[in-house]
């Protein structure tokens, strides 16, 4: 019987569930994929519900009280034990392995099964991802109630970024406070930028440990990454997913004295603070309402875009404002490569959608020499990765496809042995 994996990922508005079978032969490291089902627009209520399976398709179904990660989880498991064209997962005894995309990770380079010293490391970490680390863990606790005898593995966004050098991970500040409270620039979507690593490697068919790629994870929450040798030089995230560009909730970077100026009260507890999540009043205006949802209302960059096409200033401005700061890093992360760039990456929820955004960044680095095919980049189709660049460029931009669930079910089939004999 193959062994089934249940590949977990808890974005900021969406909760993306593949399964996997492990392929028949123990040499091979390709998870075959059985169903596919995401949950998104948790911050767009209502949330659809997509689901693949083979040829049938369900697509945008509205969902009735799902406002959570977990809720979407719940659903999203019984939903998948329900349905009869999934043998595989009659039951949930069926579930071998659960993996986990957890955001903050700290200092651990690599992934971790998830025992009782894990998780409350995890939960520590979460005053630094508010967003993230409490839903994920929140998913992980509702996994060993209802899937007890599953393996619960957490894969880290932050492991990725690990390569990145002091110089550019140091924060100029007093660093006995620094080194003694963890106080760095971490990095975020490591896993995505994993993924993209392997997927322009096939693509161009070039040895993974010599691409340098700047690269563009644009979603709910949105960074770019400097990839050097297959490696991340510098990424515009930091301490929290918070640093560098705005994302549907998140103000991005911003003059560090603004708060104070903003509010009187920045520094006092929120109210959403809970026994084990501990932001201030600032943390949560900026993480939570700050963004696309504070300049438009929404938080959906499709009907952003839109409403830029046909002249709307509100939804111009966040646009613009958007491509202004997207650029902002292309060409920094351009010259740290000397120019040596294999490709221009977009990728994430508005990197593979936004036909409109990737055609405004795009011709604000122009001079760098990316250019856009027009044609294939209005629909770039249904490849793992798209070539849209125009013929003659001097070079390649690409659509890329991400897939963070099955990054970690490969990491399941690599590191078995290490998670069996533990
Ligand atoms: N057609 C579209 N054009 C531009 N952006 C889109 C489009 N469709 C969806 N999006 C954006 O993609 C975002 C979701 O990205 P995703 O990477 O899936 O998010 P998450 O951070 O939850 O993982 C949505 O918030 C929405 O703004
Ligand atoms: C790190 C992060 O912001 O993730 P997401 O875009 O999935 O919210
Ligand atoms: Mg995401």
């Amino acid at each position: 019987m193959p062994e089934i994996i249940l590949s977990i990922n808890a974005g900021s508005s969406s909760v993306k569930i593949s399964v996997y079978a492990s392929p028949p032969s123990p040499s091979s490291s390709t998870p075959h994929l059985l169903a596919e089902a995401v949950v998104e627009g948790l911050t767009a209520p209502p949330a659809k519900l997509n689901y693949e399976r083979g040829d049938q398709k369900i697509k945008n179904q509205e969902l009735k009280d799902i406002n959570t990660q977990e809720d979407g989880f719940k659903y999203i498991l019984d939903h998948l034990t329900k349905d009869e064209g999934l043998p595989e997962l009659a039951k949930r005894e069926d579930i071998k392995f659960t993996c986990h995309r957890v955001v903050h990770g700290g200092d651990y380079p690599k992934s971790q099964i998830i025992d009782s010293e894990t998780y409350h490391h995890i939960e520590a970490l979460s005053d630094l991802a508010p967003l993230h680390n409490g839903p994920a863990l929140s998913i992980v606790k509702a996994v060993s109630t209802l899937l007890p005898h599953a393996t619960n593995i957490a894969y880290f966004d932050s492991s990725f970024h690990t390569s990145i050098p002091a110089h550019i991970h140091t924060y100029p500040i007093d660093q006995t406070i620094a080194k003694k409270n963890k106080l760095r620039k971490y990095g975020f979507h490591g896993i995505s930028y994993s993924f993209i690593v392997h997927a322009v490697g096939d693509f161009l068919q070039k040895p993974q440990d010599s691409l340098n790629i700047v690269a563009l994870h644009l979603g709910s929450g949105a960074s770019a990454c400097c990839i050097k040798a297959g490696k991340s030089l510098d990424t515009s995230m930091g301490l929290t997913p918070l640093a560098g560009l705005p994302g549907a909730t998140r103000s991005g970077s911003i003059d560090p004295s603004l708060m104070f100026h903003f509010t009187h009260s920045a520094g006092q507890p929120s109210h959403a603070s809970t026994e084990h999540l501990h932001i201030t009043r600032a943390e949560e205006i900026l993480n939570k309402n700050s963004g696309w949802k504070s300049l438009t209302g929404t938080t959906d960059f499709g009907a952003i875009s839109k409403g830029w096409g046909e002249g709307d200033e509100t939804m111009g401005l966040a646009f613009d404002i958007f491509v202004d700061r997207i650029t902002n890093y292309v060409a920094p992360y351009f010259t740290k490569l000397d120019g040596k760039v294999d490709a221009l990456v977009f990728a994430g929820g508005i990197g593979e959608r936004g036909s409109q955004l990737r055609k405004a960044v795009v011709e604000g680095v122009r001079c760098l020499g990316f250019e856009l095919d027009e044609g294939k980049n209005a629909n770039p189709g249904g490849e793992v990765v798209t070539d849209i660049s125009k013929e003659g460029a001097r070079y390649k931009t690409l659509v890329v496809k991400t897939d963070e669930q099955l990054e970690m079910a490969r990491g399941v089939l690599e590191d078995k042995e290490r998670f069996v004999a533990q």
